[in-house]
């Protein structure tokens, strides 16, 4: 009954009728692989003018504590960061990472909320009790590194 009911009803409304019923669609796409950078003038120098990538306007997102820089490669992207204000969550990574690094991934879930539930069901923490609103206007969540063989996970859905 679920599945002809999702195709008349939105995803989200259904995940609500069917809270807990509803069964986890599984994980898309790479939506941005993201590197945190300790210049980000220079570090869009690089793929704008040297590798000739086309690339976004750097955008402050004080809601998490970071500017970001999306770099445009296909039907995927880089995202660079770069800590914004005093309580960014990633100054600490720069801090132990000066030249900067590979931060996080971030794959696209048909519904986040389903997806949550998959996660912290075997044992998987988020980083926060509900999900944002990210760069994209989308639901995100952040999943610990801890609990995800040393890798910080984002899902935002699609
Ligand atoms: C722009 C919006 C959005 C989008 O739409 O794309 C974004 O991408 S926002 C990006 C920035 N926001 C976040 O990263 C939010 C989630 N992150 C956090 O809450 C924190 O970064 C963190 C994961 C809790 C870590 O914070 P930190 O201050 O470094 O805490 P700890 O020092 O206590 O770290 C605990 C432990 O985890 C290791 N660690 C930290 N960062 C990473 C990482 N990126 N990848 C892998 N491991 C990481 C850290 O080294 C500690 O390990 P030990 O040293 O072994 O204790
Ligand atoms: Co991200």
């Amino acid at each position: 009954m679920i599945g002809w009911m999702q195709k008349l009803i939105s995803p989200s409304l259904c995940s609500c009728i069917f809270k807990g019923t509803r069964k986890f669609s599984g994980v898309g796409k790479i939506n941005h692989i993201a590197i945190a950078v300790p210049n980000l003038e220079s570090a869009t120098n690089l793929y704008k003018n040297v590798l000739g990538a086309k690339v976004s306007a750097a955008m402050p997102l004080p809601e998490h504590g970071v500017t970001t820089v999306f770099v445009e490669l296909g039907d995927t992207k880089i995202e660079l960061l770069h800590p914004l204000g005093d309580r960014s969550p990633i100054s600490g990574f720069l801090g132990k990472n000066k030249s900067g690094g590979l931060h996080h991934i971030c794959v696209e879930v048909e519904n986040i909320s389903d997806a949550v539930k998959a996660l912290t069901d075997n044992g998987i923490r988020t980083l926060t009790e509900e999900p944002k609103i990210g760069a994209h206007g989308k639901p995100v969540m952040f999943c610990h590194p801890k609990d995800c063989d040393g890798v910080l996970l984002e899902l935002e859905e699609s």
